[in-house]
């Protein structure tokens, strides 16, 4: 936007960092990790993913809204973010399908959001200093008040999230004919997933993130999918059980992102908090079975520790990150599970990485009796 119409508003980083700027989208107070996305677009699609939860995003691209907001460029029903750092934030936009502005988009979701900041210093603060809490308020301005409502922030480190955006309650999608039918446990899923499921021949079974084996396997499912979710993985010790469980099956099994990482730490596997995570559309990883680079779409602040990798004697590398070579990718050696650290519907990015899909659906097919 910006005009003289716009409030004064604040951020400040449990460091101690301030930055000052203009409100934009609900007029209040918001507090969350502090976390950088760097794609160039897609922004709906960043803010309903259910992953962010708990998270406060700073977008690297400098204009954000410029196309507005439209009802189904959505990734579940609700803006997930807890609030939104931009340099320049468009309440005009040029888009014919577009229904609504950025601006009416997010106070109609209640989200608190700051523009005019210097967001290359920024990003640049948070990739050297690391993930930490913020506050953003655009209605106290006295430093102390500030810091005393940070001080209330739950670490994210430790952090048990996805039960609260899971589904409450069990759903279908898909054609309830189809011979492919996978159980999935949802602990935060973006919708695309499924999508991406459902358009290749799949009847889904989207469960609650704290649903019994029992209850699984009563759907008869030949394929199992674990979705991606916000917070701690190692926070997560009913869905570790749970995964156990799925594992023990041993029937076709997917995992993305935190479906990944408690693929890993349900063979014993450590997860850890990274420094400052990646969140973008262009992470080059390398598929090591194919000798193939890829470029992802990605959102995490944890991993799975290499380590301890190294030490799972069933357990085979499959992807790599090209930037900084953590694991992006791993298979079961004794039984047909597999999981990645990244997105591989990509939305937002690039649809280099959709062949996962086709591999889980021909997995699940070739154990078919
Ligand atoms: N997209 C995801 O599933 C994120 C997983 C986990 N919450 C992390 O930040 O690493």
């Amino acid at each position: 936007m910006s005009n003289t119409l716009q409030k004064p508003a604040v951020l400040l980083l449990e460091d101690g960092t301030i930055h000052y700027g203009k409100a934009f989208g609900k007029i209040g107070t918001t507090t969350g990790e502090i976390c950088f996305n760097t794609g160039m677009t897609g922004y709906q699609e960043v803010f309903t993913d259910p992953s962010y939860y708990g998270q406060i995003v700073i977008m690297n691209s400098v204009h954000v809204g410029n196309y507005g907001t439209k009802d189904t460029d959505v990734e579940s029903d609700s803006v997930k973010i807890r609030g939104m750092i931009g340099r320049n934030l468009e309440e005009q936009y040029s888009r014919k399908q577009a229904t609504e502005s950025l601006d009416q988009y997010l106070i109609k979701n209640n989200i608190v959001c700051i523009e005019g900041v210097d967001t290359r210093a920024l990003v640049t603060h948070v990739r050297t200093k690391g993930a930490m809490n913020c506050i953003i308020s655009s209605e106290i301005t006295d430093v102390e008040e500030l810091k005393k409502e940070l001080a209330k922030t739950p670490n994210m480190d430790g952090l048990e999230l996805a039960s609260v955006v899971s589904t409450t309650k069990p759903y279908t999608l898909g054609d309830p004919n189809s011979p492919v039918k996978i159980a999935v446990l949802d602990f935060g899923t973006k919708q695309h997933i499924l999508t991406c499921m459902v358009e290749r021949g799949a009847y889904v079974k989207v469960f609650p993130a704290k649903t019994p084996i029992s209850e699984l396997k009563a759907f008869a499912p030949n394929g199992y999918f674990i979705s991606n979710g916000p917070g701690d993985p190692a926070a997560m010790d009913y869905a570790i059980i749970t995964v156990k469980d799925v594992l023990k099956e041993k029937v076709p099994t997917f995992g993305i992102c935190l479906g990944h990482q408690l693929i890993a730490l349900a063979n014993d596997i450590d997860t850890y908090k990274m420094h400052h995570g990646h969140r973008g559309l262009n992470h080059p990883v390398k598929n090591l079975l194919t000798g193939k680079c890829e470029v992802t779409t990605q959102n995490h602040g944890f991993g799975v520790d290499p380590e301890s990798v190294k030490k799972a004697k069933n357990i085979e590398v499959t992807h790599v990150n090209l930037n900084d070579e953590s694991i992006e990718g791993i298979r079961m050696k004794d039984q047909p599970a597999f999981s990645v650290q990244y997105h591989p519907e990509s939305t937002p990015g690039p649809h280099d990485s959709r062949y996962l899909f086709d591999d889980f659906i021909n997995l699940i097919k070739e154990h078919m009796n």
